[in-house]
């Protein structure tokens, strides 16, 4: 078995797995509440792989509801090395169109209602967002994408949407103008949250629509997004076991692992210690 040990975050329609061999559900518990569901832990092409589906089982959970640091709590204490996010994306670009994905390398948040860092009074911390994925776990990815005869965009920035209704047309022009490539609801926090969790994160996001910024076009439904998802749910499958396939026996060590080195400003003296013991595994490594 590899040192690898892959947390993959299911997104819309993909609450059914990834096909895991030797699959195991275990409900975990974290001092944040409750995550989306019970994992589901197993093995994938020879690599260890714990799936939790971000919207809980059969799509209960709207996006700002989703917990998302149960959900990344949870996996750092199933061991997870490194976290795949999957995602029904809208594209905000005409050249990234629907069925092709989009391998995410910056975010523009505007989300507004979700706890979006671990750390808070008693325990401040800041760590870098300057770079908020992954390099080596996107490459590989959109390589994967690629050897699988899909169409991927190596890079966009993903515009992140409260929800949960989709954007006015006005709303889509200006995101576009900000520089905007892809739109969804989720990837924020959690993209902020694992780096807090000096879990290295790549997001593979699948264009299911072109939002609502070509003013002559009908805007954006759910039933679209859904359909484009199940005909891409296998796809998202076969990208995901090629990259495990394609992942070295030894892991070696990302900075990601110690996104966490510099960050903690709080002394010693006056840390709160409910919020330390809360911390034992997002950040018990520099806590001691
Ligand atoms: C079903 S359309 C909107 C829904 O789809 C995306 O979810 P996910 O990122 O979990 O695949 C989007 O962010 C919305 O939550
Ligand atoms: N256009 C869109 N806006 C927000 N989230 C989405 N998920 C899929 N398509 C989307």
């Amino acid at each position: 078995m590899s040192e690898w040990h892959i947390g993959v975050i299911g997104g819309s329609g993909l609450a059914g797995g990834v096909g895991l061999e030797n699959a195991q559900e275990i409900a975990v518990e974290s001092p944040f509440g409750e995550p989306s569901s019970a994992v589901t832990t197993g093995t994938l092409a020879g690599v260890r792989v714990t799936f939790l589906p971000r919207h809980g089982i059969g799509h209960a959970i709207p996006p700002a509801s989703v917990n998302f640091r149960a959900n990344i709590d949870v996996l750092k204490r199933c061991g997870v090395t490194d976290v795949i996010a999957l995602s029904a994306i809208g594209s905000l670009r005409a050249d990234m169109a629907p069925g092709q994905m989009v391998v995410v390398n910056q975010f523009l948040d505007r989300t507004v209602s979700r706890p979006a860092s671990f750390f808070g009074p008693g325990l401040v911390a800041h760590v870098s967002l300057a770079d908020p994925v992954c390099p080596r776990l996107s490459e590989g990815l959109a390589d994967a994408v690629a050897a699988e005869g899909a169409v991927v965009h190596r890079g966009g920035t993903y515009v992140a949407i409260e929800g949960p209704q989709f954007s006015t047309r006005a709303e889509s022009l200006l995101y576009r103008k900000w520089g905007g490539d892809v739109i969804g609801m989720t990837a924020m926090p959690e993209a902020r949250l694992a780096r807090e969790a000096e879990l290295p994160y790549a997001l593979l996001g699948m264009v299911t629509d072109y939002d609502a910024w070509r003013t002559h076009e009908a805007g954006v439904e759910a039933g679209d997004v859904l359909a484009v998802m199940q005909a891409n749910a296998a796809l998202a499958g076969q990208v995901l076991r090629r990259f495990l396939a394609s992942l070295p026996e030894t892991r070696p060590a990302s900075p990601i692992d110690r996104a966490l080195d510099h960050a903690i400003m709080t002394a010693k003296a006056q840390r709160d210690p409910m919020l330390v013991a809360k911390l034992g595994a997002v950040a018990g490594r520099v806590l001691g």
